[in-house]
């Protein structure tokens, strides 16, 4: 199909720019907090696992739109540090979901040319889940297209005071002076070390919190909230997140 609209590279991107999205001023990465998936079970009389379920499906497809509409890096809050407090049953299921996405989507992924990384403190997940993620972190090494973070036992302040303890190790030693810390070596301490920073934070289903998600990196995001729940979210709420986005930074874009 001959693409009409200028900037288009593909035909998702043709049927969005039509819609009004530019697709040469997108977010380059942008982050979510996938809440509500417990509260849409329980609105339909369902376990709270059939909520994280319904909900993974969702990631699949978000990560195929992102995928296809240009956008360089995706960083999906999947499990926090705080999450293990849940009932054991659920902690179970939800360490399952990474090894049941990746048996049935990989292969997809690694067609769409995408690079799966992690972030968050790895070691002591579940070795089922330790495997089944760092054979896809090493599948898709080589990958340069979407780069699909997920934050798995990830906590922001976690992180922040390993990256304090880890300078603090340097001035002890010798090797680095006080005067010396700055903003960026702290940046290259964090987890995200390698990425750029989220342009875009989208939290579904109401809550207008971070719940210690990427506090130091999303100092400079734009925020975008709904009250759609992550199980019903779908391409249409995520292209409108990026074309208010994109209509905030029309406005200030000049000052
Ligand atoms: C723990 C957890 C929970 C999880 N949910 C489904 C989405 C809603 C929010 C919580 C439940 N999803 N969805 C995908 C993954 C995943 C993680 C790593 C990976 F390499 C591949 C897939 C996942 N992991």
């Amino acid at each position: 199909m001959p693409i009409k609209f200028p900037f288009a590279k593909t035909k998702k991107q043709a049927e969005t720019q039509s819609l009004g999205l530019d697709h040469t001023h997108l977010p380059k990465h942008v982050a979510i907090i996938m809440d509500g998936n417990g509260r849409w079970a329980k609105n339909r009389g369902m376990p709270r696992i059939a909520g994280h379920k319904e909900g993974m499906g969702v990631v699949k497809r978000i990560v195929s739109y992102a995928s296809d509409l240009g956008v360089q890096v995706l960083t999906l809050y999947a499990f926090s540090t705080e999450n293990w407090k849940r009932p054991k049953n659920e902690v179970e299921f939800l360490m399952k979901l990474p090894v049941d996405f990746l048996n049935t989507y990989l292969p997809e992924l690694i067609e769409k040319n995408v690079q799966v990384r992690t972030i968050g403190d790895f070691d002591v997940l579940p070795p089922h889940t330790k495997n089944a993620v760092q054979e896809a972190i090493q599948r898709t090494k080589d990958n340069d297209g979407l780069v699909l973070n997920f934050a798995l036992n990830y906590g922001s302040r976690f992180e922040m005071v390993h990256a304090v303890r880890q300078i603090a190790e340097k001035v002890k030693e010798g090797v680095l002076d006080p005067s010396d810390i700055s903003e960026e070596m702290f940046s290259s301490e964090l987890y995200t070390s390698e990425l750029i920073e989220p342009d875009l934070l989208i939290r579904t289903s109401g809550e207008q919190r971070l719940s210690n998600f990427l506090l130091w990196q999303l100092a400079y995001a734009e925020f975008w909230f709904t009250e759609v729940y992550w199980p019903d979210f779908n391409e249409s709420h995520f292209e409108k997140a990026l074309y208010d986005f994109q209509n905030r930074k029309r406005r200030f874009g000049g000052v």
